[in-house]
């Protein structure tokens, strides 16, 4: 098996990695199989493996996980078909620590399972609320609701609705859950043993993008949390980026506290403390005995979930910039930003919200520009024309129509002896643009991407 070099590299250091044994592990050809018994049904199943002389080791971290020292044919087992046990991979069963650890599951809990297909989160949560507790088992997949549909209904509770959302939908149900998960899709690292296609489909670029698709997901899903909620979030992947990374995201961006975990040495578990001092579990294959896995906790705390609203992303830069706007603008009640070589005014009392959407959200246009810089001088922007910002010193030319047009076709114009510089081009006293009048020639500064493509009315 031919790890990807770069992902080698990139786990140099990593508490617990060590590449010898994490090549070697891969390369041993050491199955793992476990099961996952329903305990909502008869207990017949670790019997009836022991008739077929297949042992049944308990997985540390769960109550009813098994390792089966072969894997035997599942589809040819009434009992698997019967929903007596779910076959899942023996390390995301962790997940049983985590929600015990972090919520008393003697109440009734409303439990959204985001990423839930094929759905072995599901039937487990299923198996570990408490009667009157509602689980909400998600996939966006449309293709791959029917298994989640089919393992649910196999696992027997009548407490579950499985739906097919893309997680910004759940903003409407506004601190709705108690418990949130999100098992997200990821690069699949931890998964190499069990599927070597994977190795082929891994790269760096593609570790970036999930860490990106896994953050949005997140913030979409956020808003669903309760207040005091706990959100755990977990992947199949190695990677910093897509684990400890977005840890540090979550505790940053938002209202959440991390959650730690009791762990038993003799779990071979390893604790994954990040630059921000987060804690999250991560399964080594070559230490605990199952798949590639990492999980971490966090609670929701009371108040606005955007921690940031008042650590502002961009800084307003009023003072400095004001002397160079002066001459152009009249930006009464508004912060200047600067964004590259772009200044824009953002009215004051808008300032944290504008802020806040400009880090949750692509922004495409904000407030008003008013221009850019070039050599430390402001060349004046179309918005501003457009704005009531315009300073009172600001020349104006009033034009014709037939040079109204003219100007908005954004054909040259002839100076007829207007005065020189920089001014608005107006009709009726409305401005149309800029102009820069030079001695020998009238640059139209009008946007070519609005220009009036027609160059008669009727042609
Ligand atoms: C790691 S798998 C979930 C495994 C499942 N929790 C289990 O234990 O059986 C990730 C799931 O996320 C789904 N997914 C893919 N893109 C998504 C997106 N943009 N938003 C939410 N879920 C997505 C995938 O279809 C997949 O079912």
């Amino acid at each position: 098996m031919q790890l990807p070099s770069a992902l080698i590299q990139s786990l140099q250091g990593l508490p617990g990695f060590n590449e010898q044994q994490f090549v070697d592990i891969h390369n041993a050809d050491i199955p793992v199989t476990s099961i996952r018994l329903n305990p909502a049904k008869p207990e017949v199943v670790l019997q009836s493996f022991n008739d077929r002389d297949i042992n049944c080791m308990p997985i540390p971290w769960t109550s009813n996980g098994y390792y089966l020292s072969e894997r035997p044919s599942f589809t040819f087992d009434p009992l698997f078909h019967a929903g007596t046990y779910y076959v899942q991979e023996a390390s995301s069963m962790f997940l049983e620590q985590a929600l015990q650890q972090s919520v008393d599951v003697s109440n009734p809990l409303r439990v959204l399972d985001l990423c839930a297909a094929p759905g072995g989160k599901s039937t487990h949560l299923q198996s570990l609320l408490s009667p009157g507790s509602l689980l909400v088992s998600n996939e966006v997949i449309r293709q791959r609701v029917n298994i989640l549909k089919d393992n649910i209904v196999k696992w027997g509770s009548s407490s579950v609705v499985v739906t097919n959302n893309d997680p910004k939908d759940f903003s409407k149900l506004k601190g709705y859950f108690d418990v949130i998960l999100v098992d997200a899709p990821c690069s699949g690292s931890g998964l190499f043993r069990r599927d070597e296609e994977a190795i082929d489909e891994w790269s760096e670029n593609n570790v970036v993008l999930c860490s990106q698709r896994q953050q949005r997901i997140l913030a979409d899903v956020l808003p669903a949390l309760k207040e005091g909620g706990v959100l755990i979030y977990s992947t199949c992947s190695y990677s910093q980026q897509e684990d400890e990374d977005i840890a540090d995201w979550l505790t940053s961006e938002f209202a959440l506290s991390n959650i730690s975990f009791k762990i038993q040495d003799d779990w071979h578990i390893t604790e994954a403390v990040t630059s921000s001092g987060n804690r999250g579990y991560r399964f080594w294959p070559h230490l605990a005995k199952g798949e590639g896995f990492f999980l971490a906790a966090f609670q929701l705390h009371e108040g606005d979930i955007y921690k940031n609203k008042n650590r502002h992303a961009i800084k307003a830069a009023t003072k400095q910039l004001s002397p160079l706007v002066a001459a152009w603008a009249n930006p009464d009640n508004n912060e200047l930003i600067q964004v590259n070589d772009k200044i824009y005014a953002w009215p004051a009392a808008l300032f944290g919200d504008f802020d806040l959407i400009l880090q949750h959200l692509r922004i495409i246009y904000s407030g008003t520009l008013l221009g850019e810089l070039a050599h430390k001088k402001l060349i004046p922007d179309h918005a501003l024309a457009m704005s009531r910002m315009v300073g009172e010193a600001i020349g104006r030319t009033e034009l014709q129509l037939s040079e109204s047009i003219s100007y908005l076709q954004k054909n040259t114009i002839e100076n007829t002896g207007w005065t020189s510089g920089w001014q608005l081009a107006t009709y009726n006293n409305h401005a149309l643009g800029w102009m820069n009048v030079l001695p020998n020639r009238i640059n139209n500064y009008y946007p070519k991407e609005l220009r009036i493509l027609k160059q008669k009315i009727n042609n």
